[in-house]
C-alpha cells in the first residue's frame, strides 16, 4: 500500500496492513446506538473557552483541510508565536490564569488545549459523517482536536496516551448556508493542492458550535493513520447546518501535490468500527 487514503487501493479498509491497531478494541468511529447509550449523572457540562487570537493558519494536509491553532505555551506561561508567521508575541502576565483555547469539564479530567479543528465529509451529502446515530449518518462532521496539556508536554506525546486526547465532534446536517463554516468554504480555493497553507487569523471555533452541547462520550481512536487509542470522544447530539454547495467546496480540495495528477478529495471518512463492548455514556 502506498500512502494511506480513502480510495480503493489505499482506502480504510487497507489501512490495518500498516496500521494493525486498525484491528483494536477501541477504535472510532462507531454507530452510536441510542438505545444502548447510558445516562451518567457524574458528567459535567462541557466548557469550551477560545480565544480567537490562537487560530494560525488553515491547510490541506492532502486527506482533510484543518484550522491549525497555537498550542505551544513556554515556561514562563506567556504564549509564543514563532516569528515566521508573522504573528505578533503577546504574553500575558504569570498571575493572569491563561483561559485561552481549552476544553474542560464534560468527561474530561484536566484541560484539555485545542490543537486543530478539521472536517469529514462525502462524495454525497447524504452520507459523510464518520460517527453515525442508529445507522443515521450526517453530511459532514467536525472535529475539534484538543490534547491534555497538563499532563504531556507536547501532542504527539499525548497522542500515544490513553487520555492524551479529546475530540469533540460536530454533526454537519444539509440545510441552510452556514455563515460560520463560509468563513473556511471561502478560503478552500486558495489551498486546493494537498500541502497548501494560508493565514488564517481571529477566528474562534466555538462560532461553530450548536447551541445545546449535551453529548454522548466514549473512549476511541484517532480515525485515520496512524489510528492510535488514544482519544476520549464527545459527540454532540445536536447538529449544525451546511448546504450543497459549502460542501461542494470540500469536494474540490485536491488529495495530489503540486507534481502529482490532480485527485479531488471527493470522501474522507471512515466507516463505523466494532464497539466491542465499550458503553457510551450520555450527559
Ligand atoms: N479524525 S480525528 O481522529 O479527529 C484526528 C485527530 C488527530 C489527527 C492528527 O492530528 N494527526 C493524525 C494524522 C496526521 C497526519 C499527518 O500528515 C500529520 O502531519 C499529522 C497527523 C496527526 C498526528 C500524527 C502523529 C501522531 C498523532 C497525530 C488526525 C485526525
Ligand atoms: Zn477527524
Amino acid at each position: 500500500m502506498l500512502h494511506w487514503g480513502y480510495d480503493e487501493h489505499n482506502g480504510p479498509a487497507h489501512w490495518k496492513e500498516v496500521f494493525p491497531v486498525a484491528n483494536g478494541d477501541r477504535q472510532s468511529p462507531i454507530d452510536i446506538k441510542t438505545e444502548e447509550t447510558k445516562y451518567d449523572p457524574s458528567l459535567r457540562p462541557l466548557n469550551p473557552s477560545y480565544d480567537p487570537a490562537s487560530a494560525k493558519i488553515i491547510l490541506n494536509n492532502g486527506h482533510s483541510t484543518s484550522v491549525e491553532f497555537d498550542d505551544t505555551i513556554n515556561r514562563s506561561g506567556s504564549f509564543q508565536l514563532n516569528r515566521s508567521n508573522l504573528l505578533s508575541e503577546f504574553s500575558c502576565s504569570d498571575d493572569e490564569p491563561t483561559t485561552a483555547f481549552v476544553l474542560t469539564g464534560g468527561p474530561l479530567s484536566g484541560t484539555y488545549r485545542l490543537r486543530q479543528i478539521h472536517f469529514h465529509w462525502g462524495s454525497n451529502d447524504e452520507a459523510g459523517s464518520e460517527h453515525a446515530v442508529d445507522g443515521m449518518k450526517y453530511a459532514a462532521e467536525l472535529h475539534v482536536v484538543h490534547w491534555n496539556a497538563e499532563k504531556y508536554s507536547s501532542f504527539v506525546e499525548a497522542a500515544r496516551q490513553s487520555d492524551g486526547l479529546a475530540v469533540m465532534a460536530v454533526f454537519l446536517k444539509i440545510g441552510e448556508c452556514n455563515p460560520q463554516l463560509k468563513k473556511i468554504t471561502d478560503r478552500l480555493d486558495t489551498i486546493r493542492i494537498k500541502g497548501k497553507k494560508a493565514l488564517f487569523t481571529n477566528f474562534d471555533p466555538s462560532c461553530l458550535l450548536p447551541k445545546s452541547l449535551d453529548y454522548w462520550t466514549y473512549f476511541g481512536s484517532l480515525t485515520v493513520p496512524p489510528l492510535l487509542e488514544s482519544v476520549i470522544w464527545i459527540v454532540l447530539r445536536e447538529p449544525i447546518s451546511v448546504c450543497s454547495e459549502q460542501l461542494a467546496k470540500f469536494r474540490s480540495l485536491l488529495s495530489t501535490a503540486e507534481d502529482e495528477v490532480a485527485c479531488c478529495l471527493l470522501r474522507n471518512f471512515r466507516p463505523p468500527q466494532p464497539l466491542r463492548g465499550r458503553e457510551v455514556r450520555r450527559n
